[in-house]
């Protein structure tokens, strides 16, 4: 076979370079009609200002183990940083892996207790743990990000000194529970993760972390919670976290009560009627943009590139939290949409 017989596809695999179809490629195989030219045209100059605003921002994505429900869903979530990467933001990815934990210690005959939404964490499941999350989930997904490039590096809390942990217990009906090797992120070094993005890098993070008490025993650390810290310690721009449903509800699960945007001090209000799931989430967020962090999001990882519609339309999606003191601003006209506090305090009621 001549390589004038090879029929250029979209993608050269030689190369990795993409090349234009061919006459007969865009004529046989030009399916996607679902949109005029002029509607795809509408979608990628609301993408402008997004663009030009977050040029260069780090922002912290936190994929939780629900959203990584299919293999599609993966792919996309890949596709989405690759993006935000190529476009020149600094990405992030914080993973967690709570439902991969769960299935090989089910694997394993180990039986998964959690209290207070935190997993009783015996020094046995600590090794499943840290495998899990270290050896499964960031593998995979550094090779799902990589088949677009050589982007991905992954790192976890015990890497570099990036994380350091003190031991928790739970708080369940007020009494405080022992729940093993589980700590709180309580410093970061975000050299590790600096000098990844400065190489042009997407860091890739698990959540175990090395004890300050003893640094040689590591513990599990919630993967909201950890992302938060490190998006405080990189003063990220923004917290995404992905998750398995569309957002925070005020009366959960009462569909008609979804919030799109809330200020710190009312999340703050309504965090203790919150249950296990979501409240270490909207947590996360809250401590996130009390340290400083520009906006937090929680946003439904089930629609494929959810992130790109947060960070590039200007209706995003999910709910946002922002701080009490700062407005909103619109990319187009500079003026600052009110933030309807009545509407949120009308949801809650
Ligand atoms: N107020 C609420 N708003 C939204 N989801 C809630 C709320 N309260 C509980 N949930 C539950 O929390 C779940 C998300 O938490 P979790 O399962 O821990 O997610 P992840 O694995 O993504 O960290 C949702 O699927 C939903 O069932
Ligand atoms: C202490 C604790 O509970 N750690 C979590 C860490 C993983 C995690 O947070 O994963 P998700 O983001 O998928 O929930 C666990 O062991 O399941």
């Amino acid at each position: 076979m001549s390589e004038s017989d090879v029929t250029p596809s979209s993608t050269d695999a030689s190369t990795d370079e993409p090349t234009e179809p061919s006459v007969s490629d865009d004529f046989v195989f030009n399916t996607r009609t679902d949109l005029r030219a002029d509607q795809k045209a509408e979608v990628l100059i609301e993408a402008l200002p997004w663009l030009q605003r977050f040029k260069g921002a780090l922002v912290v994505v936190k994929y939780g183990g629900n959203a990584m429900i299919d293999d599609d869903l993966k792919r996309a979530f890949a596709e989405d940083m690759v993006f935000l990467h190529q476009v020149g933001l600094r990405p992030v990815v914080v993973h967690g892996g709570g439902p991969q934990i769960n299935a090989m210690l089910d694997r394993l005959g180990i039986e998964s207790e959690f209290r207070g939404g935190l997993r009783v964490t015996t020094p046995e499941a600590m090794d499943v743990v840290r495998m899990v999350l270290t050896g499964q989930v960031s593998r995979e997904l550094v090779g799902l990000l990589n088949a677009h490039g050589p982007y991905a590096v992954g790192l976890s809390g015990e890497d570099g000194g990036l994380l350091r942990a003190r031991r928790r217990h739970a708080v369940v009906d007020g009494e405080s529970v022992d729940i093993g090797l589980v700590g709180d992120v309580v410093e970061v070094n975000p050299s590790a993760v600096l000098d990844l993005l400065d190489a042009g890098r997407i860091p890739v993070v698990s959540t175990v972390a090395p004890d300050l008490e003893d640094p040689t025993q590591v513990l599990n650390v919630n993967a909201d919670t950890a992302a938060a810290a490190l998006a405080v310690a990189l003063g990220a721009r923004k917290l995404i976290v992905l998750t398995d449903v569309e957002g925070l509800y005020t009366s959960w699960p009462d569909r008609g009560s979804l919030v799109r945007r809330i200020r710190s001090s009312a999340l703050a209000e309504l965090l203790p009627t919150l249950d296990a799931g979501m409240r270490p989430k909207m947590e996360a967020c809250w401590r996130a943009v009390e340290g400083g962090v520009g906006r937090a999001h929680v946003i439904d990882g089930r629609a494929a590139h959810s992130i790109l519609v947060e960070v590039f339309t200007s209706d995003g999606v999910g709910t946002m939290v922002l701080p009490d003191d700062e407005p909103v601003p619109s990319p187009f006209t500079g003026e600052i949409p009110a933030v309807d506090e009545a509407a949120i305090r009308g949801a809650r009621a």
